[in-house]
């Protein structure tokens, strides 16, 4: 067991920010933590990085209790929080090697487990630069790197790909998957396109409960689309789509996009309106599913957990 948490529960003030939080991973790879802003992921990242003290629950990394054995279970998690604990003065080299001290390497390794470090972060070039000269994505890369440097058991990373330009958000997310293939990683975001592109497991949470956790196939068939989005050169009347069997109704979103709600298995609803577009001359040129708005999935859940 890599991680456990047992009933956890957060209150900041008189809120609660996270109520009965209880999740198990035993296996490597990426796990995405989704949420809405202000859902409580990094009130959930925070104590089990032990950042953050809990009211109420447990948390159990690599099978130790972290507030019993706080030192050991610390010894087993790299962070990489929202904003990352960066010393803008320092050198990488420096950085790293304070990181390595803080997390207790022995003396005789630190050496080693630096450079290791730096090549899997791709920054072993810049060892001598000041952190304050770095890039974006270098800085998030020191970041993952000081996250790692002590091959921790379970990595937890705060919407890690957050302001990253997509050239950066790109290096970013190959990183994250040569990471998982050594370490297990706990990455949060509020993106679900961003958790689906790196996660195959999602937990996801709604007002600071869990209310969907399985495999992402599993979300994507739980989480059924109720609509099409269509681009066209030459679209038909709203009349005219209203006669495609299940298609119940038509939004146009400028004159040649337009958003079709349907009824029934979208295989069929997309064949049929290739085949409308080939028979009408529509000039198709795009057409997927649109999964809808984050929000919109949310509800979906938390009503179904609620029932
Ligand atoms: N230090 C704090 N004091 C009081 N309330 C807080 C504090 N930190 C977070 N909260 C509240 O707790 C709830 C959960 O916040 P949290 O930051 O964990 O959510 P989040 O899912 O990480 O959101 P975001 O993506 O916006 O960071 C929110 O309602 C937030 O306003």
């Amino acid at each position: 067991m890599i991680l456990k948490t047992e009933h956890l529960s957060h209150k900041y003030g008189s809120n609660w920010a996270i109520r009965d939080i209880n999740m198990e991973i035993t296996y490597p790879g990426v796990i995405g933590l989704l949420g809405s802003n202000g859902a409580g992921k990094s009130t959930t990242m925070n104590i089990i990085c032990g950042a953050l003290n809990q009211t109420e629950g447990d948390v159990y990394i690599n099978g130790i209790n972290l507030r019993q054995a706080p030192e050991d279970a610390r010894k087993e998690i790299g962070f990489l929080p929202q904003v990352p604990p960066l010393y803008p003065d320092l050198t990488i080299d420096e950085y790293l090697i304070y990181c390595a001290e803080l997390r207790m390497v022995s003396k005789d390794k630190i050496k080693s487990a630096l450079e290791e470090a730096k090549e899997r972060c791709g920054i072993a070039h810049f060892s001598s630069r000041l952190i304050k000269n770095l890039s974006g994505g270098y800085r998030q890369r020191v970041g993952i790197a000081q996250a790692i440097i002590h091959k921790p058991k379970l990595v937890v990373l705060d919407e890690p790909t957050n302001g990253l330009d997509p050239n950066q958000l790109i290096e970013a997310r190959k990183l994250i998957r040569e990471i998982a293939e050594t370490h297990t990683i706990l990455l949060s975001s509020h993106i679900l396109s961003e958790i689906s592109l790196l996660c195959k497991e999602i937990i996801m949470i709604e007002s600071g409960r869990v209310v969907f956790s399985d495999s992402m196939d599993a979300f994507n068939n739980y989480v059924q689309a109720k609509s099409m989005l269509m681009r066209m050169d030459h679209p038909p009347s709203t009349t005219e789509l209203l006669k495609i069997n299940g298609i119940n109704s038509v939004e146009f979103l400028t004159d040649k996009q337009v958003r079709v709600y349907f009824d029934g298995s979208h295989d069929d609803i997309s064949v049929r309106l290739v085949e409308a577009s080939v028979a009408g001359g529509w000039r198709l040129q795009e057409i997927h599913l649109d999964k809808g708005l984050l929000d919109d999935i949310f509800k979906q859940l938390s009503i179904q957990v609620a029932q």
